[in-house]
């Protein structure tokens, strides 16, 4: 249907904001890929860029491969839909969605029978008489989703089109969003602010940050494998836990990471240890999910952190321990990223799901040639040039609270020790620049 190319794209407004910057990204042929980032990082200047609305600063759109830098919207076969729905107030629902085919000239034979089909796909058949005031939040949104479809675009446009929905709606809508443009195989790029939205509706995701590209991957790939420490603590609920590590290598033997006055051993012979021996003498991130984490007994062998206690908060499902391991915690300075408290995984739902992808996805890619071909071409790069951590000036050894997962009610207390086994595949690493180590070179 459609294929879209940005090229160094970089959108300067007047006045000086910096929207996009240098913006290299690819949708193939079908795919449904999502903008994701927090509010003001850019994500509807792109999709106004690509509908034609805004003309880039600097840079190349490409549509099937054609440059369309000059080319006006309404030439570019494309349908927006926005999150405010635009209907016509006056027009009932048929003539809302054959509106489209009016304007292109159609007959009203023709347009009539087009629209009815497209009603009937998305379960509003029954109301084309009313008026859009007469629909539920629900059924205007498919209103504003069948006036897109009537004219078969090669490309559709979303700027977050349930945020003004309740949230049941919002998850019924996104699974009938994703099946109908995969139904339809229309290329689609989605703009959201909403994590959940972007994981479960996606098959790429395209993480931004002031106007520039963190990272692009499938779902399991940036959640698993966050190209950068922002995209790490941007991505996951409770919030991956960011403690500083000193890197001691001994060469042939294993990798040390001391956390506080405690240690991890990564082997030799665990690919990742090879990157680290760079880092020798000197502090990273390590990244550690809840899921990484597992309660285990006092003598239990293995990799493990010990600690204290200091709050528990109860959710019903499940339980979160906030431990004080010894560790310094990384200040992110990020507004778009609330502080959490420091999270292990001890009922069998933590274990299960994401957790488990994480585990394979990891095994799957040692060695990294498989992971380096799958997050993306050259162009798709990660950059996180704004970002220096450990900046002495900035974190004043503030303790980190390590987030644990554990079963609804446990028979633990505030000011109890907790022993926890720490998945050393499931662990992230990031430079003082915020950079995942295994994906750049030093
Ligand atoms: N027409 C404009 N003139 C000047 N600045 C603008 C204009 N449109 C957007 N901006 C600025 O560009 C930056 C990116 O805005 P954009 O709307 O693309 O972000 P966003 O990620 O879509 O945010 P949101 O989710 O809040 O819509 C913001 O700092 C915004 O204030």
């Amino acid at each position: 249907m459609a294929t879209v190319a940005l090229k160094e794209v970089t959108k300067v407004f007047p006045g000086g904001t910096v929207a996009v910057d240098g913006l290299d990204l690819d949708v193939a042929d079908g795919e449904f890929l999502v903008l994701l980032g927090p509010s003001g990082c850019g994500k509807s200047t792109v999709l106004r860029i690509v509908a034609g609305l805004e003309s880039p600063s600097a840079g190349s759109v490409l549509l099937d491969g054609e440059l369309v830098n000059e080319l006006p919207p309404r030439e570019r076969r494309i349908a927006m839909v926005f999150q405010d729905f635009a209907l016509y107030p006056h027009m009932t629902v048929g003539d809302n969605i054959g509106f489209p085919l009016k304007l292109a000239g159609a007959e009203p034979g023709d347009r009539q029978e087009r629209t009815s089909n497209v009603a009937a796909a998305l379960g509003i058949g029954d109301v084309l008489g009313r008026r859009p005031s007469q629909l539920s939040g629900g059924q205007r949104q498919r209103v504003a989703m069948g006036r897109a479809i009537v004219r078969q675009p090669g490309l559709f446009l979303m700027d977050e089109p349930l945020s003004n929905l309740d949230s049941g709606l919002r998850a019924e809508l996104r699974a009938e969003i994703s099946a109908l443009t995969r139904e339809l195989g229309v290329t689609t790029i989605y703009v959201t602010h909403d994590q959940a939205e972007a994981l479960t509706m996606a098959d790429r995701v395209a993480i931004m940050r002031n106007g520039v590209l963190q990272d692009v991957g499938s779902p399991t790939q940036v959640y698993s494998r966050p190209a950068t420490l922002y995209v790490a603590a941007f991505l996951g609920s409770p919030r991956m836990n960011l403690l500083e590590a000193s890197v001691y290598v001994q060469l042939d033997r294993h990798v040390t990471l001391a956390i506080g006055d405690q240690a991890l051993y990564l082997p030799w012979d665990d690919m990742r240890s090879r990157r680290m021996a760079h880092y020798h003498g000197e502090r990273i991130v390590v990244g550690m999910r809840p899921e990484a984490l597992t309660p285990v007994a006092p003598d239990t062998p293995g990799h493990r952190l010990v600690g204290k206690i200091r709050y528990l908060e109860h959710h019903g499902h499940e339980t979160l321990a906030f431990l004080d391991v010894g560790a310094t915690a990384v200040a992110l300075d990020e507004p778009s990223i609330p502080t959490q408290r420091a999270a292990a995984s001890a009922n069998a739902a933590g274990r299960g799901g994401l957790g488990r992808l994480l585990t394979r996805f990891s095994k799957g890619n040692r060695g990294g040639a498989a992971a380096t071909a799958e997050a993306g071409e050259p162009g798709d790069r990660p950059r996180n040039p704004q970002s220096v951590f450990f900046d002495p000036g900035r974190h004043h050894q503030k303790p980190a609270e390590v987030v644990v997962r554990l079963a609804p009610y446990p028979q633990i207390a505030v000011g109890q020790s907790l022993n926890v086994a720490v998945s050393l595949e499931a662990l992230h690493f990031f430079d003082e620049r915020g950079d995942r180590i295994d994906l750049h070179q030093r």
